[in-house]
């Protein structure tokens, strides 16, 4: 990867977006997803953790931003311990969006905020093995126990993933409007989560409340496309942003490819841009 290329968007609004974090960068948050943003994609999702370069990374930036945020489907707590986030010199005051948003980890505190446990997800998670065993789920279909928050059905680990993906589409959407809970797709994986909140609206009150005057966000899934819209959003109305696709696979969503400024290989690529970053702003 030519790391001269690496800051390079490919848009007008990105190279604003480039132009005023590197111009303010005390105003600036960077954010980003965790799987396959921060932490390569891996088969089994208990085994995923951030790349090596991450941490190291995001410490040398973080000192010299107003923010840097990590805005993921994961509960909380979970992304913490995988991205090895806590107690990290430099990383003070980095804080973590958990569960789209409904939850929140301060680094400053070393607590979760969360709204406990929602009775659809309490409900789906006690029905969902008899629930998947009747309806003939692939063999390999993988239920991710999130806590209170968001049980996620997983089908990478199936023979035929795709297959497995869509032949559970349609009853697994049943199963979440039976308990008033939504269904958020991502790669080889189904949520089901309570509706209300989404990664946009998680940004976008963070960046308000930070006052930030740019933004950089970075995501690799369809769940990333709430935060994209949000800054697209940010942007007409005078704030700029720059949006960065994490593409290491051919799965990426084309839908993200096409909104975003930059496209990188994968969480390696988001190294070597924060690690671009710090360089330009030391
Ligand atoms: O918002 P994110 O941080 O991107 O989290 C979204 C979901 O990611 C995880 O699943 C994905 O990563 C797994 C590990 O690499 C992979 O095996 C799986 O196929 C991917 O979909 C996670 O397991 C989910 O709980 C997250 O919500």
């Amino acid at each position: 990867m030519d790391v001269a290329d690496i800051l390079t968007p490919r848009t007008p609004e990105g190279k604003e977006g480039l132009a005023a974090l590197l111009a303010r960068p005390a105003e600036a948050v960077v954010a980003l997803d965790f799987d396959g943003t921060l932490a390569p994609i891996v088969a089994d999702p208990e085994q995923a953790r951030a790349h090596p370069g991450a941490v190291p990374a995001l410490a040398r930036l973080a000192p010299r931003l107003a923010a840097v945020a990590v805005v993921t489907g994961r509960p909380a707590g979970v992304a913490v311990r995988y991205g090895g986030f806590a107690g990290v010199p430099g990383l003070e005051h980095l804080v973590v969006l958990g569960h789209y948003g409904a939850e929140r980890w301060d680094a400053h505190t070393g607590e979760v905020r969360t709204p406990g446990a929602h009775p659809g997800v309490t409900a789906v998670r006690a029905e969902l093995p008899g629930f998947l065993d009747r309806i003939g789920a692939w063999r390999g279909t993988w239920i991710e126990d999130k806590g209170g928050r968001a049980v996620a059905v997983h089908t990478r680990r199936t023979e035929d993933p795709d297959a497995a993906f869509e032949a559970l589409r349609g009853p697994l959407s049943d199963l979440a409007d039976r308990h008033g809970l939504m269904v958020e797709p991502g790669r080889y994986v189904l949520e089901l989560r309570p509706p209300g909140v989404d990664k946009g609206v998680a940004l976008s009150a963070y960046l308000r409340e930070v006052g930030a005057s740019s933004v950089l966000y970075g995501g690799d899934d369809l769940g990333d496309l709430a935060a994209f819209a949000a800054v697209r959003d940010l942007r007409d109305q005078g704030t700029p942003g720059l949006l960065v696709a994490s593409a290491g696979t051919p799965e990426t969503p084309q839908a993200l490819l096409d909104r975003s400024d930059l496209t990188v290989p994968g969480p390696e690529g988001v190294v070597a841009v924060l690690e671009a970053l710090a360089d330009a702003l030391a």
